[in-house]
C-alpha cells in the first residue's frame, strides 16, 4: 500500500497548540473539499510505500510527525500501517469532514480545522479519546464567524495586506481576551510567508 505525498520537510510547527515544536511535516496529497482560499499544493509529487515513508521519518531527527494536507484521513489505511511501524509524537491537522475515532485515536493530539459548521458539530458529538483543538481562522467580519462558537484557538486571517492583517491581528487578540479563547498566531506565515517555507524544504 501507497502514501501519496504532496511533500515531506522538517520545519517548525508554526499555529496551535504545539506552536513552536521543531516537527516533520508530511503533505498528504489529495483532499475531498475545494475551498475557494485553498493555497496549499496538494498535488501528488511521489507515492511512497509504507516501508519507505516509515524510513523517511526513522531518519528524521523529528521527534513529531505532522500529517497535514490536504487531507490525510482520506489515506487512514496505509497511514495507520506506518504509525504502527514508528515510535513518535503523531499529530494530525483534519478539516473534520471524517470522523473516524478508530483512525483519529492513533494520534497523540489532533487540530480539527472545520470549514463547515455540520462538521464543527461533529466533533462535537464525538467522543474521542484524543487531545484535540478546533482551529478557526477568522477576520471577525465575514471569514470563520459562524464556527468561532465551537473553536478553542482562533487564528488571525493572513491577506499579505499588512496594515489590514496588523488591525485582524488586534482584533482577535482582544476577542480571545473578552471570550477566554486561546490565540494563537500563524507563525510560518510571519516569518517565511507560505511560500519561502517551501524552499526550506528537504526530502
Ligand atoms: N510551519 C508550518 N506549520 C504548519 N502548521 C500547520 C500547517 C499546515 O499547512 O497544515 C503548517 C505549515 O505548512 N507550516
Ligand atoms: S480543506 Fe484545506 S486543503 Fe482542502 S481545499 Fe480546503 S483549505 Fe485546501
Ligand atoms: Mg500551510
Amino acid at each position: 500500500m501507497k502514501v501519496r505525498v504532496n511533500n515531506i520537510f522538517e520545519s517548525i510547527q508554526g499555529e496551535g497548540r504545539y506552536i513552536g515544536t521543531p516537527s516533520l511535516f508530511i503533505r498528504t496529497s489529495g483532499c475531498n473539499l475545494t475551498c475557494s482560499w485553498c493555497d496549499t499544493n496538494i498535488k501528488i509529487k511521489k507515492e511512497l510505500t509504507v516501508e519507505e515513508l516509515t524510513q523517511v521519518i526513522k531518519d528524521s531527527t523529528k521527534n513529531t510527525v505532522v500529517w497535514t494536507g490536504g487531507e490525510p484521513t482520506l489515506q487512514n489505511k496505509p497511514i495507520s500501517e506506518v504509525i504502527d511501524k514508528i515510535d513518535r509524537n503523531n499529530h494530525l491537522e483534519t478539516n473534520a469532514t471524517n470522523i473516524e475515532n478508530s483512525f483519529l485515536e492513533k494520534f497523540d493530539y489532533i487540530a480539527f480545522s472545520p470549514k463547515e459548521k455540520v462538521d464543527a458539530e461533529k466533533i462535537h458529538g464525538s467522543k474521542l479519546d484524543t487531545e484535540y483543538d478546533v482551529k478557526v481562522v477568522t477576520d471577525l467580519n465575514e471569514v470563520g464567524t459562524n464556527l468561532i462558537e465551537y473553536a478553542s484557538i482562533l487564528m488571525p486571517l493572513t491577506t499579505g495586506n499588512q496594515e489590514r492583517d496588523m488591525k485582524c491581528k488586534k482584533r482577535v487578540w482582544k476577542y480571545c481576551i473578552e471570550k477566554d479563547i486561546q490565540y494563537s498566531p500563524r507563525a510560518h506565515i510571519d516569518v517565511w510567508r507560505d511560500r519561502e517555507e517551501k524552499e526550506l524544504k528537504k526530502h
